[in-house]
């Protein structure tokens, strides 16, 4: 540490003034002389300026003083009052003086002795020189009294001027050395405290902190424990006493092989830190996954004497990003692989089948009217459907296949190592057989027939994007042959996907650009010959392509939603075209209008105010619709459906069963819900000669719906003899192509114009016949 810068403030005490005149020509000889004059004295000069010829002078002059490098800034107090004073002020201004000359023998006031003990008290650094010609004590008293003689000398008078001078300098520069070295203790002392406190925060923190901190010695003292903090034994279990002096490795048991392990020695020998997650076992022997961190604390010489250890628990934070990673890949209702993993698991399988040059199979799986249980029987229903259907699967298929499910009732099977086609078949005929017994969800045996789409790798697809597209179309074709089957793909079948979505996109354009008409197919009553109503049949006018079945594109309809627009713009179109014919015709054309509604329309649509809407708005009397529904639909929970169609019945619109007899609903519905009519399908009428069981199937429609008060009409008559036979059979009413052909609107007004149907004039329906 440098010195402090030098202080050569002196303070005299002395009561005689021209002691003070003596001091100041020997220690500040140049303070008050012109510059010049003191550059230019000689030591002759200056003891004579110094000591003159006064008497005390005349002893001090036997000793001539040396000439000072600087000159000592003094200051002058006559009594030791006045000194203390001097003192204070000196301190309050930071500006202390070094030493003080004092006399010993000042009075009135303090002597020598009480002047310095008062001085020391004020500023214990001061060094102080008595000067005295005698005392009234003995020296010994006086130093006795004093007590601190390192800080204290005497000189006695007369003076000698190279004494005072000498002990001006010795002392001034002593007061410099003890600041010094003040200075430098202070320092030490605070260094000292602030490194202490440094540590005591470490050491608070180590012993504060949540995870679990070892440490040990050095590697040639075998790496043992030295220290364990509270959080080890909060943590682990073990107490401090049991690990002191052990090597962590005890840590992990007998799993001493871990491969983080050899990574945590690699870093303790190089010296290094290190870090690795080990399975660690607790007190208890329970396992706990540790992430550990390893720091070597080295000497000035860069050897380790000591590591530290960091612990930290993250049993917890691995088991929540275990479950996030499933969540991520797995499906949270069926907990199956969902898309993410099946597309991974993909392209594992395709990659293995590559290297083992062999091959596998993607079948989609879709459900066959799933919507129509969802809605039906609930989401919980479905919900439960789901699960068992998971079940089922993974039951049908190998432990080392993939189940996966990609959202509503869309599942996967991923097939590794299949070599021929025909053993992808054999597994979709196992899925279908597993699905064929009812699958019990909250109460309900359900079937879950199933459509499948097969496609293979490499024939079909390189990738999973393009297997996955192919096994999805091929899907599509397993649900347009009917359902309940499985399709393997072909080529065509991507051309028919992408007419498909041609064709969808093209019928919203339809919709919004009024594509769409109607055309009527008269009905007629048998009895009277006379016409009662029509069945509306949608077309579709293409710009390009002309007039279009509703058998082409009604079914996409379906499938995509678009049914429900559509179906709202024929039941407003529809009521429109009934209600002109009824104010151009009047009372006399009281023709009923029938609307087809598939049970999307139902489902996904208030059916019930479309249909007020549209009688609203048309002003069409409600008992002049009717609304034609399929068997299927009865198959739906039946308080929704029933509570709709006992509202529409009880507004007034009538009610037909369309396709009667090809559904597979139970004739309980006949029972259950307010029908008006039944419509005999075409497949039934169509072969009435050459098949007895159609005629059985007929009249037994025909007595039941009688014993019901339900209307028959029999559809797809196309020939005389099936006209018969009917009549015969005793059936209300008939349409088909015999009679007329669907007829734009006005067209059907000029049919109706002509009164009874010339087929039907004059006749009568004839008895039923006898069984045959
Ligand atoms: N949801 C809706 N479905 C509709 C609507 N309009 C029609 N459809 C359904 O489309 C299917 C095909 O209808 P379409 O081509 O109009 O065929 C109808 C008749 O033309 C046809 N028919 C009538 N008589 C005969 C016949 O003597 N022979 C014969 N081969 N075909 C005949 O039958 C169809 C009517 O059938 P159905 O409805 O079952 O009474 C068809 O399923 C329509 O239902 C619509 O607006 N919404």
């Amino acid at each position: 540490m440098p010195l402090p810068t030098a202080n050569r403030r002196i303070l005299l005490i002395d009561d005689m003034p021209s002691i003070h005149e003596d001091f100041r020509k020997l220690l500040a000889p140049h303070a008050g002389r012109p510059a010049a004059t003191a550059a230019a004295s000689t030591l002759d000069d200056d003891e004579a300026w110094l000591f003159g010829d006064a008497p005390t002078r005349a002893a001090a002059s036997t000793a001539p003083a040396v000439p000072l490098d600087a000159d000592f800034e003094l200051h002058s107090a006559h009594q030791g009052q006045e000194g203390l004073r001097c003192v204070h002020d000196a301190l309050a201004a930071d500006q202390p003086f070094a030493m003080a000359f004092v006399d010993m023998r000042m009075p009135p006031g303090w002597d020598g002795v009480q002047t310095i003990q008062a001085l020391w008290q004020a500023d214990p650094q001061l060094q102080v020189v008595i000067c005295t010609a005698y005392t009234d004590h003995s020296w010994a008293q006086v130093m006795q009294q004093l007590q601190a003689n390192d800080r204290l000398l005497v000189v006695k008078k007369p003076f000698d001027a190279i004494e005072v001078q000498q002990a001006a300098r010795a002392l001034v520069h002593k007061w410099s050395l003890a600041r010094a070295a003040n200075a430098t203790r202070e320092g030490l002392e605070q260094a000292v405290a602030e490194r202490t406190q440094a540590l005591r925060v470490h050491e608070r923190a180590v012993e504060a902190a949540l995870d679990p901190i070892l440490i040990t010695g050095p590697v040639e003292e075998g790496l043992t424990i030295r220290y364990a903090n509270p959080a080890f034994h909060k943590v682990t279990g073990y107490t401090p006493d049991e690990v002191l002096g052990r090597h962590p490795r005890f840590l992990v048991g007998q799993e001493t092989g871990q491969a983080g392990l050899h990574g945590l020695g690699r870093a303790i020998a190089r010296g290094r830190e290190g870090e690795a997650l080990l399975r660690s076992y607790r007190r208890d022997g329970s396992l706990f996954w540790n992430q550990v961190r390893l720091a070597p604390v080295p000497d000035e010489h860069g050897q380790a004497t000591h590591f530290v250890g960091i612990l930290h628990d993250v049993t917890e934070a691995r088991a929540q990003a275990q479950a996030l990673a499933h969540q991520a890949q797995h499906d949270a209702l069926t907990g199956l692989p969902n898309r993410v993993l099946l597309q991974d698991r993909l392209r594992h399988a395709i990659a293995q089948a590559r290297r083992e040059q062999t091959g596998l199979a993607v079948l989609w799986l879709d459900l066959d009217h799933f919507k129509d249980i969802n809605d039906s029987l609930g989401h919980a229903v479905g919900d439960a459907l789901l699960q068992g259907l998971a079940q089922r699967l993974q039951s049908a298929v190998r432990a080392s296949d993939t189940v996966a499910r990609l959202g509503g009732d869309e599942f996967v099977l991923l097939l590794p190592g299949i070599h021929r086609q025909g053993d992808a078949g054999t597994v979709a005929r196992k899925v279908l057989a597993a699905l064929s017994t009812p699958i019990l969800a909250q109460g309900h045996a359900l079937r879950a027939s199933t459509s499948v789409g097969v496609a293979l790798f490499p024939q079909d697809g390189h990738d999973p994007e393009q297997l996955l597209m192919h096994a999805d179309i091929a899907m599509y074709r397993a649900k347009a042959e009917g359902r309940n089957t499985f399709q393997y793909f072909c080529g065509e079948m991507s051309q028919e996907a992408r007419e498909r979505e041609a064709l969808t996109q093209e019928l919203h354009q339809a919709l919004e650009r009024q594509e769409f008409e109607l055309h009527y197919q008269p009905r007629w009553c048998l009895a009277s010959g006379r016409m009662t109503g029509a069945e509306a049949l949608l077309r579709w006018r293409h710009p390009h392509k002309g007039l279009i079945s509703p058998a082409v594109f009604i079914p996409v309809a379906e499938e995509t939603g678009l049914i429900v627009p559509i179906g709202q713009w024929v039941l407003q179109a529809a009521c429109r075209q009934a209600s002109l014919w009824r104010t151009q015709g009047g009372p006399d054309l009281p023709l009923s209008v029938a609307v087809n509604v598939s049970a999307r329309q139902f489902r996904q649509h208030d059916l019930r105010r479309t249909v007020e809407q549209a009688l609203a708005e048309t002003g069409l009397p409600a008992h002049q619709l009717e609304l034609e529904i399929t068997e299927s639909l009865m198959m739906q929970r039946h308080e929704v459906v029933a509570d709709t169609l006992q509202a529409l019945r009880a507004r007034g619109v009538r009610l037909a069963i369309d396709d009667f007899g090809t559904g597979y609903a139970s004739l309980s519905y006949l029972r259950d819900f307010p029908l008006d009519l039944l419509k005999i399908d075409r497949s039934f009428v169509q072969q009435l000669h050459e098949r007895a069981t159609d005629r059985a199937i007929v009249q037994a429609v025909q007595s039941l719906a009688r014993a019901m008060a339900l209307t028959v009409v029999a559809e797809g008559i196309e020939t005389q003899a099936q006209l018969d036979m009917l009549r015969h059979l005793g059936c209300d009413q008939a349409q088909g192509f015999l009679l007329a052909r669907p007829l734009p609107a006005p067209a059907l007004a000029d049919c109706w114009a002509q009164g009874p149907h010339p087929l039907l004039r004059g006749v009568t329906a004839a008895p039923p016949p006898g069984p045959t």
